[in-house]
């Protein structure tokens, strides 16, 4: 029983609730066929329960023999009885290992499963599934929610078969012994132990609330401490002060609340349940004097009471876990419901193409946006080898334009070609893999150097590397560092500058080799001496390539083959920047003023 106290202290958090629903319950059977693999060790660790249950209920019965020896009246003497109570502790010690051991083996391999499934979807959904789902939320599916459908295979499922087997076999058991007996404790004991579990509910909320009026205190705590200047800047330590002391007072109210419901449970619990053994023992004790039953049987009765009780009260428990599991299973399984747009068992034979491309009037906004068109009639075409410029105002969308080549997103309408085929009907892993970007804030993985740039054609060999590396001018820098290629770049590549940064990313394009390159704003940010480098390395990266290059400084796409300038979702000028340039009141012509006249202002 005591167990059974102590776990009315586990909570259910208030997102996890579930009602036990007939669809809520399908669903989490529906994350059951992930066992299916390993049916047969989860027979065998039900065999193990099985086996360990009986060899528990053997206990009542052993105690029982042993007093029946003390009275005279059994058929064996005291020292085979604790022979056997000896062997059966042995056996019932042997089952209970294999069968942790079996159903861990299930659980840990279909949790593993599990994840490894979440993790490829998270990994092949559309770039919009990240929009509307928070980076947290999705670790804490990989994690907790896996972690709670894992409890449930490891030990909740077991309990419970175990808790109704006790339930059956003992009151089986009881009504052999007496079933005026059992009638009388099945008539005073559930009622008690239900009691208990309710009571014990009611505590669990109130000491819930109590946590999380502490908690709201430390982030007074923590936002006064972290902007303290702030604070006696505004002379407002009074106000803080105050505002601290109203909280943590509000929470002692809650706790000693709480501590009285504790203080009458604990009384509730000794009075309740000792007296309902009390009640027990009377009437039995009443059946030993009319000699309807031994003492022995009386001993037995009031062990195999205890046990059944604690199975009743590790049933209501169970319920409490069933409900989180259910919400777990409901969120995992949303996850896995997602559409992926990358099937990573399919063969793909990638087609080395020209580069020819071609927007044809497109429409578009962002899902999570749709009442913003962010592209109106858009018509661009790129032919293959060509370089074309992107310039216009923050906003104007032009990186929206490479998001949409690359197929991250699905276009209301109009069409994008590449060599003439609709990118719309092609597999996204082939096309990406024909193209290759060099985004302007370089985020690398935290492994080396060696790791991240042959990160743009997995397998390449270490000549392929260093060749790729000379080519970005990043030789210079990595031929500095002590470990050359092996050197660790840091968390998101943190111990690397910018400029390195992207000559790395520009080394990673260089190994890939695609038919198409998108250059997003890659030599804003840099001082001149890291741009001359990364610049000739992008030209060099440029070479016979189809580039779309969206630039703020006009300096670095003069020599381009079109300048294209976005406004309003469409493109409103287009040229060669000698002829942009002649363009009365063009808007090109006008951003070459301004950067003009603000490079002048630097200079002065
Ligand atoms: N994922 C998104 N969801 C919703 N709206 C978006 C998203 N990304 C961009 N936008 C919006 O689309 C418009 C075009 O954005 P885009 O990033 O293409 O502009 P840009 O021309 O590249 O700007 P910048 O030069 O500042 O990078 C902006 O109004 C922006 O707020």
């Amino acid at each position: 029983m005591a167990k059974g106290k102590s776990e009315f202290w586990n909570d259910v958090a208030p997102k996890d609730k579930r009602k036990l629903s007939k669809e809520g319950l399908k669903k989490a059977m529906d994350l059951f066929k992930y066992t299916l693999p390993y049916k047969g060790i989860f027979i065998v660790g039900m065999v193990f329960l099985v086996l360990s249950t009986a060899t528990t209920m053997m206990f009542p019965i052993l105690i029982g023999e042993m007093t029946k020896v003390m009275e005279g009246k059994s058929e064996y003497s005291i020292n085979q009885v604790a022979i056997f109570f000896g062997a059966i502790l042995v056996l019932q010690g042997i089952f209970s290992f294999f069968r942790v051991y079996f159903f861990s083996i299930v659980s840990e391999k279909t949790s593993a499963d599990l994840r490894k499934k979440i993790y490829d979807k998270f990994i092949t959904t559309p770039i919009s599934f990240f929009e509307n789902n928070r980076v947290g939320d999705l670790l804490s599916r990989i994690t907790s929610d896996v972690s709670a459908f894992q409890a449930v295979l490891s030990t909740t499922l077991a309990e419970f078969f175990r808790q109704i087997a006790t339930l059956i076999i003992g009151i089986g058991i009881l009504i052999y012994i007496s079933w005026k007996l059992t009638l009388f404790m099945l008539a005073t004991f559930p009622i008690i132990v239900i009691a208990a579990i309710v009571f014990g509910r009611y505590i669990r909320v109130l000491s819930k609330k109590v946590q999380e009026k502490l908690a709201e205190a430390n982030v007074i705590v923590e936002e006064t401490l972290q902007s303290v200047s702030i604070v006696k800047a505004f002379t407002n330590e009074k106000l803080e002060s105050k505002r601290f002391s109203k909280t943590i007072s509000e929470s002692v109210v809650l706790a000693l609340k709480a501590a009285t419901l504790r203080g009458g449970f604990i009384t509730f619990f000794i009075v309740g349940l000792f007296g309902g053994i009390v009640l027990v023992i009377w009437f039995g004790g009443n059946l030993v004097i009319e000699k309807e039953i031994l003492i022995a049987d009386l001993i037995t009765f009031l062990t195999l009471t205890i046990f059944v009780g604690g199975s009743l009260s590790g049933l209501g428990e169970l319920y409490a876990q069933l409900q989180r599991t259910i919400g777990a299973s409901e969120r995992i399984l949303e996850i896995l419901e997602e559409k992926s747009e990358v099937d990573l068992d399919a063969e793909i034979n990638v087609q080395k193409i020209t580069g020819d491309i071609s927007f044809e009037n497109i429409d578009f906004a962002y899902p999570s946006r749709p009442d913003v068109e962010v592209l109106k009639g858009f018509n661009l075409q790129v032919a293959a080898g060509q370089k074309v410029a992107l310039v216009g105002a923050s906003g104007a969308g032009k990186s929206t334009i490479v998001q949409l080549l690359m197929k991250f997103y699905t276009l209301q309408s109009g069409k994008i070609t590449i060599d003439g085929k609709d990118i719309s009907d092609q597999n996204v892993t082939e096309l990406r893999q024909n193209l290759a970007i060099v985004p302007q804030e370089v985020i690398l993985f935290g492994g080396s150097i060696l790791e991240n740039i042959a990160y743009g054609k997995p397998g390449a060999t270490l000549v392929e590397i260093e060749d790729a590396a000379k080519r970005a001018n990043a030789m210079e820098f990595i031929e500095k560092f002590p470990e050359r290629f092996d050197t660790i770049v840091g968390e998101r590549g943190v111990k690397l500058s910018g400029g390195q940064r992207q000559r790395i990313a520009i080394a990673r394009a260089i190994l890939k080799n695609p038919a198409i390159l998108l250059l997003d704003e890659a030599t804003s940010a840099l001082d001149s001496e890291s741009e001359k480098l990364v610049q000739s390395a992008l030209d060099e990266l440029m070479k016979d390539r189809t580039s779309i290059i969206i630039a703020h400084r006009l300096s670095t796409i003069r020599n381009v083959d079109k300048i294209c300038v976005l406004k309003d979702g469409q493109i409103t000028e287009s040229g060669k920047h000698e002829d942009l340039i002649l363009k009365n009141d063009g808007i090109y012509a006008n951003l070459i003023k301004m950067q003009f006249e603000n490079a002048s202002l630097e200079i002065i």
